[in-house]
């Protein structure tokens, strides 16, 4: 039996992560759930999954939530709450799905219990990746990507040398606005935006899939993971989403990874890693999905990938502000406050305005994600 938590659990991969849990109910025992404010859900899945620990955003939330919890849920609330839900339990592993760098401290509690990490949560990594990997690698914990372009790379690079690798290569959507140029742009709506062409997700990662934000943090993620320069880290335009990333050798072998847009597979092969077991997901067939297309990427038409490589290479705080204002600059474009393109702009002007750290600490981290939130909400 595998103890699993999972924070986030009333989320797009949550929920998601539940789904595949479900299936497998005598082999999967869920621990705690996190969620933020939707109760009611959460009351749903404590009757069906019957966790010991869970938390919610705040104390009135709790309050809300109190009676209707099965006998016997210890229930807690806030930053200490999610921390509770990540390292206070007896899981082997912990599903990181909330969404943005407010992972990071749940994260390295969790790390810091031993608990194996399911990492969906990728801003964590972003933000900071030195201090992440450099704590896993001390206290001998596996960190398992569920991103679909990282748990491809993963499979690609399974029983592989490192020193065999020449690139790996990323794939990218394009996202909602794929095909429109940058003057189409102007004008685009929350409600077109939040219309991602291949996968259905939460709203701050379709927003940064149409910005290629998206594919910024990935290809960050991917370097802190994989442990490869930036040089050796590629994005290829792929409409279809059918290859979820791959791996190129020296010997001019290419080994990739493919199926459907369907999280739940990344999901479970995190969860049973190293072993595969049937999937609810149905099987591809590249007879049915016919042509496949791949396109350069054009720096030019997503200018925030190119911010995203930069911070990249740089290191130290960069990544941290790009992060923070960009996650700042998506919730203004959710709410309606500023255009589509306003998102780029706030990012790129705070980071204008930063000056670089190198190998932060975690009080700098903090720090720095939070001007970066001030001033991007000012802009
Ligand atoms: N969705 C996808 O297919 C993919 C997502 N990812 C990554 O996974 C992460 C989650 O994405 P996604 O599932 O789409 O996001 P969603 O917005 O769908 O879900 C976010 C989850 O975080 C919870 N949450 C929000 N605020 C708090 C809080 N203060 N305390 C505790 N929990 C909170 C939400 O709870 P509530 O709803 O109750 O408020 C919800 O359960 C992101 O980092 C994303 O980049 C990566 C690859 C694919
Ligand atoms: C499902 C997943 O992993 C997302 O991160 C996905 O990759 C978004 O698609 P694009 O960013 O390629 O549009
Ligand atoms: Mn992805």
């Amino acid at each position: 039996m595998k103890k699993i938590s999972v924070l986030g659990s009333t989320g797009s991969i949550g929920t998601q992560t539940l789904d595949v849990v479900s299936k497998y109910r005598d082999q999967f025992q869920i621990e705690g759930l996190a969620a933020g404010s939707n109760v009611d859900l959460l009351i749903q899945q404590c009757k069906e999954f019957k966790p010991k620990k869970i938390s919610v955003a705040t104390k009135e939330l709790a309050e809300r939530i109190r009676p209707f919890l099965p006998e016997g849920t210890q229930l807690f609330f806030g930053r200490e709450g999610l921390i509770e839900v990540a390292a206070g339990t007896d899981a082997d592993i912990v599903v990181t799905a909330v969404v943005g760098s407010m992972g990071l401290p749940s994260t390295l509690a969790a790390i810091e219990a031993g608990k194996t990490i399911g990492l969906a949560n990728k801003e964590t990594l972003v933000t900071a990746g030195h201090l992440v990997t450099a704590l896993a690698q001390a206290k001998g914990v596996d960190l398992i990507p569920i991103d679909s372009e990282h748990s491809a790379i993963f499979q690609c690079l399974n029983g592989e040398r490192r020193q065999d690798v020449e690139f790996i290569t990323i794939t990218a959507s394009g996202g909602s606005f794929r095909d429109l140029n940058r003057e189409q742009l102007k004008n685009v709506t929350v409600e077109d935006a939040l219309k991602h062409p291949n996968w259905s997700m939460g709203a701050k990662i379709t927003i940064d899939s149409a910005t290629m934000v998206n594919k910024g943090l990935e290809v960050i993620e991917a370097h802190w993971l994989f442990g490869l320069p930036y040089e050796q880290i590629q994005v290829l335009l792929h409409p279809e989403s059918i290859i979820h990333s791959f791996v190129q050798y020296r010997d001019s072998s290419i080994i990739a990874q493919l199926g459907n847009p369907d999280m739940r597979v990344p999901i479970q092969y995190a969860l049973t890693y190293p072993e595969r077991w049937p999937s609810p997901s149905p099987t591809l067939s590249l007879a049915e999905a016919g042509k496949l297309q791949f396109r350069e990427m054009d720096f030019e038409r997503f200018p925030c990938l190119r911010l995203a490589y930069e911070c990249g290479k740089m290191g130290g705080t960069a990544t941290t502000v790009f992060n923070a204002a960009n996650e700042m600059a998506v919730a203004r474009f959710l709410r309606k406050e500023i255009s589509f393109l306003q998102i780029e702009a706030i990012i790129e002007k705070v980071l204008n305005e930063h000056k670089n750290t190198p190998e932060p600490a975690l009080e700098l981290i903090e720090e720095s994600d939070k001007l970066a939130r001030e001033l991007a909400a000012r802009l």
